[in-house]
């Protein structure tokens, strides 16, 4: 085992059998760096209910400090002063297990890898350092025989690394869809609920502290696609990076967007996709294979963007700031993970499972590996990927201008399976319902039969140039429908 352990002097005598109050004897000295939003709620967890921690991990685990930017800085949770320290380096070089919760790329990376080469194991929230330079991480972690956990950096509360890592260990996971952020989540469900514009719910969000002040990160989908990755990653045992990620924010939903999804039985969810995507081998040449006999080529394709789904979809059932993951495996079926992807205290949970399981297993002189990956997958963009389409348009209100639009669709190969029809905002009309007005506009609304990208964005461009278009509305991808 890497880490060293103290034993204290006042220690009692081994017992023999289960002793429920852990081993006395034995403590592991545990170093926190960051005292905000989760790392306040695990200190106090860490010193309110020692006990129990103790007789579960089997040691004590005695917080050594807490290193902050400011020792003096007005905090919620009160915890003894003594405990801050703005020396990081020097926390780090003193404990058996670190407990990363500052959050960024630096110092955050400097510190894990200073624990790591010491031997010390790691539990992080950091998703963003995680999907960014994860695999430096992993190897480091493994080749110093020290354990690096996150389950905090996906969903939170939510356990869902472990449950991929370790209960679908045996299994083939094809298909991950989640709700990985709760920001999001919130803002698209109460347009959903209000028929509010983005902007508005943004407002009302911030004001209620569920969005931060500066929403980009969770807006644009940079949140989720570090989640995204850290899945993917773990879900087809290969490396993924934030890089590999395509993403798209809701910054662009609007609120006609939502009322039209309603009005087809769909909701839109902001999702993070990673799927197993087989490949077509090379013209004229034979399909290469991953190192299992026989088995097809396949690729990894990840992506985040405003999804419709069908609202009898397990995940269109996700409301306000909540979070759950779906996953498809080919023995398990389908299965969903739900609950709350953040907040101090939810997101010290599952810190607080890291930490007790590592101890665990660093008393019992295993270190698991944390790497997990064991082949090399391609990443493969959208070319290879087909998904339903949802898309609007504003168009003339005359005859004849439905088959043109139909006509673009057939050309470019992409099936119609749906269309709605709404004449300024009045109710669907049916082609050729009497005479119409000069100069009204119909807004029309397709749903596609799956389709490559490229062929969508073919269908699209052609459709803009069409004299009778207006504008195109939205563009939306669609799971399920
Ligand atoms: N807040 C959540 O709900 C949530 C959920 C899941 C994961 N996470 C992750 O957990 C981590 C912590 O999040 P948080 O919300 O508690 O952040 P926070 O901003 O509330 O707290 C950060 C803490 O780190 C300290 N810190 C930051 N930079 C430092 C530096 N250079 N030197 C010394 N101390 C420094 C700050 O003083 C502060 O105490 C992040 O990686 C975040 O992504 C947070
Ligand atoms: N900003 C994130 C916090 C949890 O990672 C969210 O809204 O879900
Ligand atoms: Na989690």
């Amino acid at each position: 085992m890497g880490a060293t352990m103290t034993e204290t002097s006042e220690a009692p005598q081994p017992q023999a059998g289960p002793q429920p109050e852990g081993d006395a004897r034995r403590v592991l000295k545990v170093a926190l760096l960051g005292g905000g939003t989760v790392g306040s709620q695990v200190a106090r967890i860490l010193l309110d209910d020692a006990e129990a921690l103790a007789a579960r991990a089997g040691a004590r685990l005695e917080l050594v400090g807490i290193a902050v930017r400011n020792v003096d800085a007005p905090r919620d949770v009160e915890l003894p002063h003594g405990l801050y320290t703005t020396d990081a380096e020097a926390l780090v070089g003193s404990a058996d297990l670190v407990i990363e919760l500052m959050g960024g790329l630096e110092p955050a990376r400097t510190h894990i890898l200073a624990a790591l080469r010491r031997g010390a194991s790691v539990v992080t929230g950091n998703k963003a350092l995680l999907a960014q330079d994860g695999a430096t991480l992993f190897d480091e972690a493994d080749a110093h025989g020290a354990e690096l956990n996150f389950e905090a950096a996906v969903a939170g509360a939510i356990p869902i690394i472990r449950p991929i890592r370790e209960s679908l260990s045996g299994d083939r996971i094809t298909r991950v869809l989640g709700i990985v952020n709760g920001t999001t989540n919130f803002i698209l469900d109460a347009m959903d609920t209000t028929g509010a514009q983005f902007a508005d719910v943004l407002a009302e969000a911030q004001r209620l502290g569920y969005a931060e002040a500066d929403p980009t990160a969770d807006v644009e989908g940079l949140d989720a696609a570090a989640k995204a990755a850290i899945l993917a990653s773990l879900a087809f045992h290969t490396r993924v990076s934030l890089d590999d990620v395509r993403c798209e924010g809701i910054t662009n939903v609007s609120a006609a967007d939502i009322a039209a999804a309603q009005d087809a039985g769909l909701a839109i969810k902001l999702l993070a996709i990673a799927e197993l995507v087989p490949l077509e081998p090379a013209d004229g040449a034979e399909a290469a294979h991953d190192g299992a006999a026989g088995a097809p080529r396949e690729g990894v394709s990840v992506r985040v963007h405003p999804t419709l789904l069908p609202r009898t979809h397990p995940l269109a059932a996700v409301r306000g700031a909540y979070n759950a993951v779906f996953i498809e495996a080919e023995n398990a079926g389908s299965l969903m993970f739900y609950g709350a992807g953040a907040g101090g205290a939810p997101t010290a949970s599952a810190i607080m499972g890291d930490v007790v399981t590592t101890a665990r297993r660093l008393l019992a002189g295993s270190p698991g590996r944390t790497g997990t990956a064991t082949r090399t997958l391609p990443l493969v963009g959208p070319e290879a990927v087909t998904t339903s389409y949802s898309i609007g348009l504003e168009v003339a209100d005359e005859p004849g201008v439905l088959a043109r639009v139909a006509a673009v669709f057939a050309e470019h190969g992409v099936s119609i399976e749906t269309m709605r029809q709404r004449i300024d905002g009045a109710e669907p009309a049916s082609e050729g319902a009497g005479a119409r007005p000069q100069g009204r506009r119909a807004e029309l609304r397709f749903v596609t039969h799956r389709a490559s990208e490229a062929a969508l964005a073919a269908t699209v461009a052609d459709i803009k140039n069409l004299d009778v278009v207006e504008s195109v509305t939205s563009v939306l991808r669609a799971e399920g429908v």
